[in-house]
């Protein structure tokens, strides 16, 4: 599903003329299945941000491929990197990133409306949704009316109401205690097994990487030997 091969990536600071180069991603390869549950863990500042923004796009890598469905993604432009994430990728991020002026239904509905889905499907899957998540109560909450946890569920929501191929998660439950971390990763390891969803996490949170199929360690942006740190299930 993803597969991605010696990708290098270096940050540059300093006014032209007077460059340096940050090397942050190296040589890095490895790949995710349909189906699985991949968590790569590293520590604040080993590359795992930089490595999801090269996998969704954001920033283009100085050499290596990133294949994502068969495809290689070398020369998108921004337009079609942008139609890419909305076709394939589901993301979910540490703050939740909702609007706070939308209600839960609201933003879970706005993927659909982008993808120009009609107000009575969109009602329908958002409703079904929200069921899914176990928010059924919640539609008519905004984001500050909501529990933390119930927060993340709506980016859940939020990031599978256009049936993505894949999730990317950012730190999923780095903002939430320990029970309520728990609870969102149930419902993480729920949609896998039983709805077959892929999800790639980054995390430092070795609770988080324990629901991973395999879990891969990236160290000074170089990912640990064959990739594969080992296995939790
Ligand atoms: N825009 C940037 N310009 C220059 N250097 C950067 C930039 N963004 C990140 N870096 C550097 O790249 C390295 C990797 O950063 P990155 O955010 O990918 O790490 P991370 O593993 O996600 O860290 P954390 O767990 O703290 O979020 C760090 O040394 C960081 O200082």
């Amino acid at each position: 599903m993803i597969k991605v091969k010696q990708l290098d990536y270096s940050y540059h600071i300093g006014k032209k003329g007077n460059q340096t180069s940050i090397p942050v991603i190296k040589k890095v390869s490895f790949e995710v299945k349909k189906g699985e549950i991949v968590a790569i863990v590293g520590r604040s500042g080993s590359g795992k941000s930089t490595l999801l923004n090269l996998l969704s796009g954001y920033i283009s890598p100085d050499s290596g491929t990133i294949e994502i469905f068969e495809q290689n993604t070398d020369g998108y432009t921004e337009k079609e990197w942008a139609k890419f994430r909305l076709d394939h990728f589901g993301f979910i991020f540490q703050s939740y990133e909702l609007i706070p002026s939308l209600t839960a239904f609201e933003n879970i509905e706005l993927p659909l409306i982008l993808k120009g889905m009609k107000r009575g499907e969109r009602q329908q899957s958002v409703e079904a949704m929200l069921k899914r998540i176990g928010l059924d109560q919640h539609g008519f909450h905004y984001p500050n009316e909501l529990s933390g946890g119930q927060q993340q569920r709506v980016s859940i929501g939020r990031a599978l109401i256009t049936n993505p191929t894949i999730i990317l998660a950012d730190e999923p439950t780095g903002s939430l205690d320990s029970e309520t971390e728990q609870g969102i990763l149930d419902l993480l390891q729920e949609l896998n097994e039983k709805e077959g969803i892929t999800f790639l996490m980054i995390t430092h949170d070795m609770e988080v990487a324990k629901v991973a199929d395999r879990t891969l360690a990236l160290h000074d942006g170089e990912m640990e030997e064959r990739g594969v740190y080992y296995e939790t299930k």
